[in-house]
C-alpha cells in the first residue's frame, strides 16, 4: 500500500513528520525516541516498496478490508468459487485482496489465466509453503505442494515418463479387468455405485502403481493405511489452520514445549506418511528380490535406479517412493469424482444419454463393449466425457500457485509470494463461453467442436495436471461401458415419478457432487448377459 503513494505526497508528510517530531523532542525526550524508531521504520518499508514497485502501481482491484487484517472476514467459507464470480460483477475478473499479511490473487477469466499461468508461468509456478502439512507432518512427498525448483522438477520429470499420453495405454489391460469386476458389482448390487465407484479407482491405481491387489471389502489392510493418512490430511490439508502455518518459525520449538500440541500431532501425522510412502514401496522392493514383482511404475522406477554405491542413489529412491504415494492420493478420488458427477449428469439429460447410447450401439455393436480404439468412432461419448468435466469442477480452485517473483501486469503490481488462485470453476461457467452454463449439456460441444474445452480443469502452467492422460483414458473405458449396457435412471418418488435431481459440488480441494441416488438398470437381457461373460 504504502510503496503505492505518490513522492510529492510522501516528501511532504516526511516534512511534518520530522517538524513535529523535532517540537516534541523538547518536552518529551523518551516519547520522541520512540516515534523516531517508528517513523525510520516507515520510510524504511516504503522505500523498500518503491524499490519494488518504482512506479507505484496500484494492486489489481479488490475488497481492502480492515487494517492489519485485512480483507480476512470477506473471505467467502461457502462455495467460495462462486461467491467470487460474483465479486467480479464490482471487482473485474482479477481480484486482490490482503489477509493476516498475506496477499492473494484470484484469477477468474481464461485471458487472465493464460496471461499469468501461461505466459509468465516462469514465475507463476511455485506453491504457498505448507509448513504443518508438508514440512512437520511430511506431506512433501506430494509433487502438488513441492516449492517450484529442481527437486519438484525431478519428481515432475519421473512422473511424466510414467503417465505421459503415449505410456497410459500399456495400463489398459489393468483397467480393463477392474471394469469389468466393476460392471458386475453394479448388476448385482446396483444401489451401491459410490462405493463401487471408489474401490474401481483405487483398484485401478493400486495395481497400476504397485502391481498390488486390492479386495473389495472395507478393510482391505493397504486401504486402511491410505484412509488413515488421507484423514490426516483433513485439518491440516488446509493451510492456515494451525499457527505454525501463519509463523513458520514455530516449527522448530520442541514438541515437549507448553502449548506445542500441534508438534505432537505432526509427529502422529509424520508416523501415518510415512507408512503411507514406504510401506508399499518396500512391498513392491521385497517382491522384486523374490523375482515375484509384477510390472508396476514403482517396480520399474526401482529396476532404473542408480547402482547402490552411487550418490545419486539415495534421492532417487526417495523419488520414487514418493511418485508411488502421491499417484495413489492425487489420483484415487479424483476421476472417481468426475465419474460421479457424469452419472449424474446422464440421469438428468435422458436425451444425451439415448444420443451417446444410439452412436455405440451403431458403431461397437451388442456383443463387446467399447474400447479406446473405437473412440475416434464415437464422438458423442466424448462430448459426454468434455461437458462432465466442464459442469462439475473436481478441483473448483485447483491447487494454489504462488508468485516467485514480483510481477507488473496490465498496470497493476503483484508482489513475489502472492498466492495465485485459479477459479476453474468461475472460467467453466462464464456466460461469455457457454450459453446456460449450469446445465448439462453434451451438445455444446457436439454441435460446436469449437466451444472452449475444460483444458482448466486440470489446472494451469507448468503444474497442469501431468495425471490428465491416464484419467481421460479411464473415463473415456468406464463411461463408454456403463452407456453400453446400462441405463441411468433418476430415482422415483412414492408415486412413481422421477425425482428432481440436482448438481450440488461439495466444498474442499477435492469437490464431489453431493450425495444422490440414480437407478442403474441393464439396457435389456442380452447387456445383462454380456456383463455376466466378462472375464472378471
Ligand atoms: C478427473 C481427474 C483429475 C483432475 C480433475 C485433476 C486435477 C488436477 C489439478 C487441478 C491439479 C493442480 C494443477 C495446478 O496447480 O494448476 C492437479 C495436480 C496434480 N495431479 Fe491431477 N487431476 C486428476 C487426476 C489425476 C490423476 C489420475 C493423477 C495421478 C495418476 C493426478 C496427479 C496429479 C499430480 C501429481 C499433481 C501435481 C502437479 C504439480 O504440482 O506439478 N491427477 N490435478
Amino acid at each position: 500500500m504504502l510503496s503505492q503513494l505518490p513522492l510529492q505526497e510522501v516528501s511532504s508528510a516526511v516534512t511534518h513528520a520530522v517538524n513535529y517530531l523535532l517540537s516534541l523532542s523538547e518536552s518529551y525526550p523518551y516519547l520522541s525516541y520512540a516515534g523516531g524508531a517508528v517513523f525510520v521504520a516507515i520510510v524504511t518499508r516504503w522505500l523498500a516498496g518503491r524499490r519494488r514497485n518504482p512506479r507505484g502501481l496500484p494492486y489489481p482491484p479488490g475488497p481492502r478490508g480492515l487494517p492489519f487484517i485485512g480483507a480476512y472476514y470477506e473471505i467467502p467459507q461457502k462455495k467460495p468459487w462462486a461467491v467470487y464470480k460474483e465479486w467480479s460483477k464490482k471487482h473485474g475478473d482479477l481480484i486482490f485482496y490482503k489477509a493476516m499479511g498475506h496477499n492473494y490473487l484470484i484469477v477468474q477469466s481464461l485471458n487472465r489465466a493464460n496471461d499469468l499461468f501461461d505466459k509468465r508461468s516462469a514465475i507463476y509456478s511455485d506453491r504457498p509453503p505448507q509448513p504443518m502439512a508438508a514440512d512437520l507432518m511430511g506431506w512433501s512427498f506430494n509433487i502438488g505442494w513441492q516449492p517450484y525448483g529442481s527437486w519438484w522438477r525431478r519428481h515432475r520429470k519421473a512422473f511424466h515418463e510414467h503417465f505421459n499420453v503415449n505410456a497410459v495405454a500399456k495400463y489398459d489391460p489393468i483397467q480393463t479387468k477392474e471394469l469389468h469386476r466393476f460392471l458386475n458389482r453394479l448388476l448385482r448390487q446396483p444401489a451401491g455405485f459410490v462405493d463401487h465407484i471408489h474401490n474401481l479407482f483405487a483398484a485401478i491405481i493400486m495395481k497400476t502403481v504397485y502391481g498390488i491387489t486390492i479386495s473389495s471389502d472395507n478393510n482391505d489392510p493397504w486401504m486402511l493405511t491410505i484412509f488413515e493418512s488421507l484423514q490426516s490430511m483433513v485439518k491440516a490439508g488446509i493451510p492456515g489452520l494451525y499457527l505454525v502455518d501463519h509463523i513458520p518459525i514455530l516449527k522448530y520449538i520442541p514438541s515437549w514445549f507448553p502449548g506445542a500440541e500441534f508438534k505432537r500431532e505432526a509427529e502422529k501425522g509424520m508416523k501415518i506418511t510415512n507408512k503411507l510412502v514406504v510401506k508399499p514401496y518396500e512391498a513392491v522392493k521385497e517382491s522384486l528380490r523374490k523375482g515375484e514383482a509384477e510390472h508396476s511404475v514403482v517396480a520399474a522406477l526401482i529396476s532404473d535406479l542408480p547402482p547402490e554405491n552411487d550418490p545419486t542413489r539415495a534421492e532417487e529412491e526417495k523419488i520414487a517412493a514418493d511418485i508411488g504415494a502421491v499417484a495413489y492420493v492425487a489420483g484415487g478420488d479424483t476421476t472417481g469424482s468426475a465419474l460421479l458427477a457424469c452419472l449424474l449428469g446422464l440421469a438428468m439429460n435422458p436425451d444425451a444419454q439415448k444420443k451417446a447410447q444410439a452412436e455405440i450401439d451403431a458403431c461397437v455393436g451388442p456383443t463387446r463393449l467399447p474400447d479406446a480404439s473405437d473412440r475416434p468412432s464415437l464422438p458423442y461419448v466424448d462430448a459426454v466425457i468434455l461437458e462432465t468435466m466442464r459442469w462439475h469442477q473436481v478441483a473448483p480452485f485447483a491447487i494454489a500457485h504462488m508468485t516467485s517473483e514480483d510481477d507488473e501486469y496490465d498496470g497493476y503490481f503483484i508482489p513475489k509470494g502472492t498466492t495465485v488462485i485459479g477459479n476453474s470453476w468461475a472460467i467453466l461457467n462464464d456466460e461469455s463461453l457457454f450459453e446456460n452454463p449450469s446445465a448439462f449439456n453434451p451438445d455444446r460441444y457436439y454441435k460446436n467442436p469449437n466451444t472452449t474445452k475444460p483444458d482448466t480443469t486440470f489446472g494451469y502452467g507448468r503444474r497442469v495436471c501431468p495425471g490428465r492422460y491416464f484419467s481421460d483414458r479411464n473415463l473415456f473405458a468406464m463411461i463408454s461401458a456403463i452407456l453400453a449396457v446400462f441405463d441411468i435412471l433418476p430415482p422415483l418418488d412414492e408415486r412413481g415419478n422421477p425425482v428432481k435431481l440436482d448438481l450440488n459440488p461439495t466444498e474442499g480441494l477435492v469437490s464431489y457432487p453431493a450425495p444422490f441416488s440414480v437407478r442403474i438398470i441393464p439396457r435389456n437381457e442380452n447387456a445383462a448377459q454380456l456383463v455376466r461373460d466378462l472375464d472378471h
